[in-house]
């Protein structure tokens, strides 16, 4: 149990199948609490999959069978119980594209807080848009359509989209391969300051900003872990010639 109070998400042997194709296989991970976590490796290794299995997002898609356990504020959140609205608030996730509603900038923020009744939308409105590191750029813009918002500020309303549901963790999906360097550059100090408050697990397909960021790196190949560690040992010191052959780009 004490581990499982110091973490903020556990997985255990957790399977994921989309009809026969077994697409990760028996992972074991854990996320310690205010840390940024890297998941990478090639195309089609079960990233992605991965990641969606830990806010149950693959119960979304037909045919799909997940086996193991995802251990999150103290019980396995696979449960057939598990309350799926509750659980994706508190672990929000953040897509490759970013997707703002077709409203305005205020209102991509206060619309799941008004949706769940929670009061003083002002309120939660800036202070996500201050985590966000996107206020001083919107703050006089908030009537303004989402979608007048460039590619990279796009990106940052997403994620104050999700800080206002409250989560403890965020699953980011290659939130920035769709981004210019200087977008991409503000993510990335997003992430040093988000990880003060939140547990951060991110796919990226870049191995330089996986190296930047992130504390620990697991790198996954045709669905299983071949090895997670510190990042810096990671990419300095890696244990197995598989990791060690894709960070030098032998293949990938
Ligand atoms: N919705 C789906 N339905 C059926 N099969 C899927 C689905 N999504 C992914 N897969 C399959 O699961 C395997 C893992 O794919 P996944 O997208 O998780 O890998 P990935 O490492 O994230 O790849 P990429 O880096 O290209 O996004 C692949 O064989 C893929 O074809």
């Amino acid at each position: 149990m004490d581990s499982l109070q110091k973490n903020g998400l556990i997985t255990e042997e957790l399977n994921v199948y989309y009809g026969t194709n077994h697409a990760v296989k028996d992972i074991n991970l854990t996320f310690p609490k205010h840390t940024v976590s890297a998941l990478i490796g090639p195309s089609g290794c079960g990233k992605s999959t991965y990641l969606r299995s830990l806010n149950r997002m693959n119960d979304l898609v037909e045919g799909t069978r997940v086996t193991g356990k995802i251990w999150f504020e103290g019980h396995d959140i696979n449960d057939q119980g598990e309350d799926l609205q509750q659980l994706r608030r508190r672990i929000g996730m953040v897509w490759q594209k970013p997707n703002p509603f077709f409203k305005s900038v205020y209102e991509n923020v206060a619309f799941a807080p008004r949706y769940h009744g929670m009061k003083n939308l002002d309120e939660i409105v800036e202070s996500c848009l201050r985590k966000a590191a996107l206020w001083d750029e919107v703050k006089d813009r908030l009537k303004d359509s989402a979608l007048a918002l460039s590619g990279g500020q796009q990106q940052r309303l997403c994620i104050a989209r999700t800080l206002a549901l409250g989560p403890s963790v965020l699953l980011l999906d290659e939130p920035t391969s769709a981004l210019d360097p200087i977008s991409t550059a503000k993510i990335e100090e997003l992430m040093f300051d988000l990880k003060k408050d939140y547990t951060i697990i991110m796919v990226t397909h870049n191995m330089q900003q996986a190296a930047r960021i992130s504390d620990q790196t697991a790198f996954f190949l045709l669905g299983e872990l071949i090895e997670v560690d510190q990042t810096k040992r990671l990419f300095t010191n890696p244990k197995q010639k598989k990791t060690e052959d894709y960070i030098t780009g032998r293949f990938g």
